[in-house]
């Protein structure tokens, strides 16, 4: 699987899904997130927020969590939408969260069209600035 075999539609159509599962009473404004995985599985999140607004967990954290529950894997395409089925760009934290799981070329559909991981986050922290 890689970013050439990418069905935007049907990732989007995943993440919209997921939306609709998200718990959002405070800000109302519920998130899905989909990923294509590298076996070819397509996962999913949604943002869960809490009456201490900033414990609230973004859809791309969710997303994480399932992945690595279903067994990890490296993603290869992402998209997140709002209510409203548009694009939302995901926030700082969740693009390093994406970041650890990456797919060599991954793809992100954002507001201004499809970028990849290092157009989103350049020169990103990652195992290479831990000492050996
Ligand atoms: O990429 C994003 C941006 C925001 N949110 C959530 C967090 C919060 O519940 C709501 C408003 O910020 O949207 C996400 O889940 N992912
Ligand atoms: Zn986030």
């Amino acid at each position: 699987m890689s970013s050439s075999d990418v069905d935007w539609d049907v990732l989007r159509a995943a993440a919209t899904d997921a939306m609709q599962r998200a718990y959002a009473p405070y800000s109302r404004f519920p998130v899905g997130a989909a990923a294509l995985v590298d076996d070819g599985r397509i996962i999913t999140g949604c943002n869960v927020e809490n009456a201490s607004y900033g414990l609230t967990l973004c859809a791309e954290c969710t997303l994480v969590g399932q992945l690595q529950l279903g067994g990890g894997g490296r993603i290869v395409a992402f998209a997140c939408v709002d209510g409203e089925g548009n694009a939302l760009m995901p926030c700082g934290r969740c693009r390093q969260l994406l970041y650890e799981f990456r797919a060599p070329g991954m793809l992100l559909a954002t507001v201004s069209g499809v970028r990849t991981m290092d157009e989103v986050l350049p020169d990103a922290f990652g195992p290479q600035n831990l000492p050996a």
